[in-house]
């Protein structure tokens, strides 16, 4: 994909912001792409395990800033809501310290394209189901966060709190929180709090990086972070860093983006097989701690071991579900009945898949459907019947 060398005067003002607030840029630099808006490309060849870029610590934002921190805001809330209120109080200022950071950020109207939160409810009901189970989590994560925020900060628009809550799910990086020397005192103790969803930073530069499944790794410690190359580059080429081994449906509602080949892809079978346990079996799959997440990986057709577990259970005596699940037998003998059962669902599976294409194809583009939603979405679709049709063909022979 070509990309533009020179992307706009915004840009080269963030660089100049940048490399004057800690940030230092090594044969590399922002370019505008037609389909995924900035990005980064090798300026210059540059060789593998050369590092390309550095980011101080000092010029993230993180919650352990003191101007967070005066926001007082109550124990609950997650770190996203405070970054994203932080983000909110101060979108209004022009004089703001971030100012140039954030005139390279995405508009609104960006996110209303492509990301399927703010898709039309006649789009978001056509998404597989992995897609409407992580939507669904987002949606309500996002509600939790406005009412917590809205209760301190009433003055904050809902509008104008989920573009920001939504800059920070996209454009964030897991931040462990080190004992950072600037950090405010309190925050060692604290640390012990959060989990992994609260590892949040947000870091200038380094959110020009696009997604691939095999990207740079940027990696964090008390200095800041920093991006070294994965392998050799040519002048020109697009450097990616990976966001982590993410299926595509996960990269669609965080992120309003699918990659065309992702390593990571799977196909989760829960709306499949759950719906035909029974309550016993499904009591039964609890205590063994085998209920659900069952999934199939598209690269070289497996079936996972949960899904291996619950079509044993579902098809054999139950000694022979126990002897598997135990570890004293591996099932070998039972393969083919298992592979049969999984066939047998995946078969329905692409029917009903044929149907819902067809009527995403049926739906008009143009008013709320915008046509590279409803693109991306067919796209989508395409990937699961093609994911399903090897599927059945490897399971078959
Ligand atoms: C951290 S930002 C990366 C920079 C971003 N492209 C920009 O214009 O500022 C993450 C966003 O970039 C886009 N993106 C990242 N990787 C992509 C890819 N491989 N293909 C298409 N879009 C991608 C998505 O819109 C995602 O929400």
């Amino acid at each position: 994909m070509a990309a533009a060398m020179d992307p706009g005067e915004e840009h080269t003002r963030f660089i100049e912001w940048a490399q004057s607030h800690g940030v230092d840029i090594n044969g590399i630099a922002p370019a505008k792409f037609k389909d995924r808006g900035m990005g980064i490309v090798a300026a210059s060849d540059i060789k593998k395990g050369e590092q390309i870029v550095h980011v101080r610590n000092t010029s993230l934002i993180t919650v352990a800033q003191h101007a967070i921190q005066a926001l007082k805001f109550p124990t609950k809330t997650s770190i996203h809501a405070r970054l994203a209120a932080y983000l909110a109080l101060h979108y209004a200022d022009e004089d703001c310290q971030h100012q140039p950071w954030r005139e390279v950020w995405p508009s609104q109207d960006e996110f209303i394209h492509i990301l399927p939160l703010h898709w039309s409810r006649k789009l978001q009901d056509l998404l597989p189901h992995a897609a409407t189970v992580l939507l669904t989590a987002q949606r309500s994560n996002l509600e939790r966060d406005f009412v917590n925020i809205h209760a301190i900060h009433p003055s904050i628009p809902k509008v104008l709190f989920t573009y920001t809550w939504l800059i920070v799910n996209t454009r964030t990086f897991y931040w462990e929180y080190p004992d950072l020397p600037n950090a405010h005192p309190r925050l060692p103790k604290k640390r012990q709090q959060l989990t992994a969803d609260d590892c949040y930073a947000m870091c200038p530069f380094m959110d020009y990086f696009n997604h691939s499944d095999k990207g740079c790794d940027p990696k964090a410690d008390a200095k800041g972070y920093s991006v070294t190359a994965d392998r050799a580059y040519k002048a020109g080429e697009e450097v990616y860093v990976s966001y982590g081994s993410h299926s595509n449906d996960f990269l669609l509602v965080e992120y309003g983006f699918i990659l065309d080949t992702n390593g990571c892809d799977s196909l989760p079978l829960d709306h499949l097989i759950l719906s035909q346990l029974s309550s016993e079996q499904a009591e039964i799959l609890r205590e063994d701690g085998f209920y659900g997440s069952y999934t199939l990986s598209p690269t070289t057709p497996t079936i996972c071991h949960r899904t291996q577990a619950v079509v044993r259970l579902l098809t054999l005596p139950s000694r022979r579900y126990t002897a598997f699940v135990s570890g004293t037998d591996e099932g070998v003998g039972d393969q083919g009945k298992v592979n049969g059962y999984v066939v047998g669902l995946l078969v329905k599976y692409e029917r009903q898949i044929m149907e819902i294409m067809e009527e995403v194809e049926e739906l008009k583009a143009g008013g709320e459907v915008k046509t590279a939603q409803k693109d991306t979405l067919l796209r989508r679709w395409k990937q699961v019947q093609s994911i399903v049709k090897t599927s059945i063909d490897a399971l078959s022979s």
